[in-house]
């Protein structure tokens, strides 16, 4: 039997043999993976343990919230404050930023998590997810600022998800490719179970919330049409489609398999540039993707070099397989 690698052995690897990653960051990785292991045992306890329905608030953004998104935005605070490698972590759930109280040792990441991702799945037991980025506070002032927040994803220095699906499986770059992680219960830890993990650049697969397509931009509906006119369009073969609702179990599906994924603008809230949040949700996915060959843009413009303007900025998102994306960007720019 080859010999199996955890994620602790991955990171220390990363660290010491490539010297990719330095020792403080290797130990905020570990503790992010502990804290998605904890989410996993309340997830899969489901209604045996106080997990399900809705906590009867609403966060920031106007959202109802699930008793889940509160207690995972708790595990990953509580497991990260008193670590000293963070200044600060922001949160989808919380309005402004959470500064490590000074009773802890200050370290230099900030890090943003969307502590569950697909809340509107809990209930139904489809697969649900953690995702996370973490950047370097800037230097050259005290202390900590929503400001400091605000640097695009080409900054990132590690970004992942954790799914919560039939396994769980932590996916992580720390900007030399992306690995796969899988929870084993009996051992407690996170397995490598897939390395340079690479998303095919051609697809015949699709993932849009099509319940939107009266609102869609004139780009976005012409290429969907030409998908959905098959081996008689423009593309000459059959598409198939597949929306989860949750983006992480979404661009889990295309890093494993390929496709694309978009939740562009429309003319439901002509204001907004898109649903899904720039900092805790696009940029750490657009990387992953990315560094899996793939490419993530709003349609027009890379996401990773989008510079935020607010802390809970909201982005159209096409990403997936080059080809794909490309094709759906140039047809966004010969619109304009
Ligand atoms: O219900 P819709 O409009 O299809 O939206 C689905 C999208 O909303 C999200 O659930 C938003 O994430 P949250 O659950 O963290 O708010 C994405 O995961 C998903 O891609
Ligand atoms: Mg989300
Ligand atoms: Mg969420």
């Amino acid at each position: 039997m080859s010999k199996q690698i955890s994620l602790s052995r991955y990171l220390v690897e990363q660290q010491r043999v490539d010297g990719l990653i330095p020792a403080q960051l290797r130990l905020l990785l570990e503790v992010v993976a502990r804290a998605c292991k904890r989410i996993s045992y309340s997830v899969n306890k489901g209604e045996l343990g106080d997990v399900m329905g809705s906590a009867g608030s609403e966060n920031v953004q106007g959202e109802v919230q699930k008793k889940l998104d509160i207690i995972a935005n708790e595990v990953l605070i509580d497991a990260n404050e008193w670590g000293g490698h963070l200044a600060a972590m922001a949160s989808e759930e919380m309005e402004g930023i959470y500064v490590v109280p000074n009773r802890y040792p200050q370290g230099e990441y900030l890090l943003m998590f969307d502590p569950l991702d697909g809340s509107s799945n809990i209930d139904v037991n489809v697969s649900i997810g953690t995702i996370f980025s973490v950047f370097k506070k800037p230097e050259g002032h005290p202390g900590v600022t929503e400001q400091d927040f605000l640097q695009p994803g080409n900054q990132q220095v590690a970004a992942g998800y954790c799914v919560y699906g039939p396994q769980t499986t932590l996916v992580l770059t720390v900007g030399d490719g992306v690995a796969m992680f899988t929870l084993d219960r009996e051992l407690g830890s996170f397995v490598l179970t897939r390395d340079n993990v690479r998303i095919p650049e051609d697809t015949k697969e699709f993932a849009i919330n099509m319940s939107n397509m009266r609102h869609w931009d004139a780009p976005v509906k012409r290429y969907i049409d030409e998908c959905l006119a098959g081996t008689q369009g423009p593309r000459g073969k059959d598409f198939n489609m597949r929306w989860i609702a949750s983006m992480v179990a979404d661009v889990h599906r295309i890093l494993s398999r390929g496709g694309i994924f978009m939740y562009p603008w429309d003319q439901r809230e002509p204001n907004k540039p898109g649903k899904l949040r720039l900092l805790y949700e696009a940029n750490p996915m657009g990387w992953l993707v990315e560094q899996a060959g793939g490419a993530a843009t709003n349609g027009r413009q890379r996401i990773l070099d989008i510079q935020p303007t607010k802390l809970h900025e909201r982005v159209a998102v096409v990403l997936g397989s080059k080809n794909e994306v490309e094709r759906v960007t140039a047809y966004h720019n010969e619109q304009s």
